[in-house]
Order: C-alpha cells, then structure tokens, then sequence
C-alpha cells in the first residue's frame, strides 16, 4: 500500500552524515528508520508539534506504508515543509525538526540486556532552555515484540496508522503538546520489543513514567507486563514508579487471548490505569494514556518537591531553635 504524500523533507545537514531521506509524492523511502516517517508525515493542521529526535533503527531501505485502519484508506494528506536536522547533540528544541544522533549510538542502544552499556538518550533540553520542565516528562514504551508499541506512538504523534513495519530497534521522540491546558514536552522512548520481558536498566533508569504495552492476541504479551513491571522495579530500587497498562489490538477482538477482566486485574495487582486501545482504530485511549502518565511523572515530581521542600524548613527550624 503507498500512501500519497505531499511532504517536503529538508535535509540540513550541520556535519557529515550517513542519514539520507526521500519523500517522493507517492512513498516515502526510509533508509535510517521508521521513526523518520513521523517527522514527515506531520500535518500543518495538526496542533501536536513533534520532535522525532533520535533514531535508532535497522538501517536498511524499508518502505514504510500508513493508513488509517477503517473508514475509507484515503489518509490525511499532510501539507507542511518538514526540516530535518543532522547534529550531534539533541538540544534543538525547534517544532517539527528532527534531530539525529551520530550513529555510534546506535551499537550499543540496541541492547536489551539487564545491564546494558546503553548510555541512554542524549540529554534532553526543554524548549525553554531549562535542563527540564516540571512540564517535561521521559516516558519509555515496553512490552513484548509486535504488541504495537511503534504503531501506538507513531498514532499519537501523527493520529496515523502503520500497516507495514520493520521490528524497532529504538526510536526517541520529543513531543510538544498541551496537556490540562498547560504546556507539556514529552519525551517518548519507544523501545525494541522486550521478548522474555527483559529490558534495559538504562531504559527503567533514564524513564520518569513507564507505558507497559501488550496485545490482546498474545497471551505471552500479556504474562510479560509482570516480568517487565518486575524488571522496572528492580532497576529503580522500588515498585512505586510511574505506569500505565496499555491493552491493544481492541479491534481484533475475534482472536483475543486475554480479557479485558483479566487486563484491569492485571492493572489492579500492579496499581496502574489500563487503557484498552487499538492503533489501528485511534480512538482517544491512545491519547489518554501517555497524557496519564505524563500526569502521573509531573504530580508525583510536585509532590517529592513538597516533601523535599518542607524538610528543608523543618531542619531549618530545628537548626535554629537548637542552638
Ligand atoms: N490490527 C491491529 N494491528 C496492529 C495494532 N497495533 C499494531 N498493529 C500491527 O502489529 C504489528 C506490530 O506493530 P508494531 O507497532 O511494529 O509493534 P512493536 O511492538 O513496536 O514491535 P517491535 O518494535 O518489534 O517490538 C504491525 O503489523 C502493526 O501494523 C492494532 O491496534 N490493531
């Protein structure tokens, strides 16, 4: 399937690189990753303005195809001018521009092990110039190999659907959007699928707020939200993290494995929201939950603050009166 693209892509080009995209009127034809796809399918209409900056894919030619799931497969023609920069930092904060790490991150990012080398992603920078917001949160997407955690993200962040696809090795995407009325980044790392539920310490350390995504027609998908939400737990020193339990393919209900009785036990044993979506369908689920967590990150940032703060004035007080 090709989708008609009308998408100019910018390449400025700040050092050598070995990143080259075409978007042609027809397809588009990544050679770095998937993750490109977004940075170009963005809609001038559209009020989420988002920053794909890292990208962390196979690097061979695939073409990637959207569409909308149902109603007609005529997907939304996007109509803006779309710049790409190549850099070796990520501090441009600059709407809809990509930014691509050099890609000796790449050897060691696609580590899924325990322990992994993986340095993580590069420091993020708030557009403001802050190190980070209180509006910034890091959400990282796990879950089993093809739940759908790229075509759930790349849903957000485009409200398209990816039919065809290449297994994600990593892809980090900033995401400006408005959440309660209030400015909020996110920075959203979609991760290669955990296959017995192992993930990156790095991944559970650089997160503020986990999305733990499974299919509703695997089974193995679902048993591996707890091997993955135990994983978390031991890499933060603490069962008490930021998370939300995502159920999707909602729209293959025909072949669930799992119910949704089972999902909100599930999501009840591990004192998480669940959210039952379909990429494929949208729906406002998909939404709801990284707007959840991302709620989550920023109450739970205020409420160690307070804490932190008012512990500050006790010693203050203690120190004053005990002299
Ligand atoms: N029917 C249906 N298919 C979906 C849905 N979400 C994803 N898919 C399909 O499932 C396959 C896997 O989707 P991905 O988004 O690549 O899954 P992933 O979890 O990122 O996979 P890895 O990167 O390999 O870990 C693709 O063929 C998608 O088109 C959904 O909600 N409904």
């Amino acid at each position: 399937m090709s989708t008609p693209m009308a998408v100019t892509t910018t390449i400025s080009t700040a050092m050598p690189t070995t990143v080259t995209t075409e978007a042609s009127t027809t397809t588009t034809s990544l050679t770095t990753t998937r993750a490109m796809l977004t940075s170009t399918l963005l809609s001038s209409s559209n009020t989420i303005n988002t920053t794909p900056i890292t990208s962390l894919n196979n690097c061979s030619t695939n073409t990637v195809t959207t569409s909308a799931c149902t109603g007609s497969n005529t997907p939304r023609i996007p109509n803006t001018n779309t710049t790409r920069t190549t850099t070796p930092t990520t501090t441009t904060a600059t709407s809809t521009t990509r930014t691509t790490t050099p890609t000796t991150t790449t050897a060691t990012s696609s580590s899924t092990t325990h322990l992994s080398p993986w340095s993580g992603p590069p420091t993020f920078t708030s557009s403001s110039g802050h190190k980070k917001n209180t509006s910034d949160s890091r959400l990282v997407v796990l879950g089993a190999p093809a739940v759908g955690k790229s075509a759930l993200v790349v849903r957000l962040l485009t409200g398209r659907f990816i039919w065809e696809y290449d297994p994600t090795l990593e892809a980090a995407y900033r995401h400006h959007t408005t959440v309660d009325d209030d400015p909020a980044v996110m920075h959203i790392y979609d991760t290669a699928g955990q296959e017995e539920g192992e993930i990156s310490e790095a991944h559970a350390r650089w997160g503020d707020g986990f999305l733990l995504a499974f299919s509703l027609i695997d089974r193995r998908s679902f048993s591996a939200i707890s091997t993955i939400h135990a994983a978390v737990a031991a890499a933060r020193h603490t069962p008490n993290f930021s998370c939300v339990i995502v159920a999707n393919k909602t729209d293959l209900g025909h072949l669930a494995e799992v119910s949704e009785d089972e999902a909100t036990e599930l999501a009840g044993e591990l004192g998480a929201s669940l959210f039952m979506t379909s990429a494929c369908d949208g729906g406002p689920s998909i939404q709801a939950a990284f707007f959840e967590l991302h709620r989550d990150v920023v109450r739970r940032r205020w409420s160690r603050r307070r804490r932190s703060s008012a512990k500050t004035v006790i010693e203050g007080f203690y120190k004053m009166f005990s002299r």
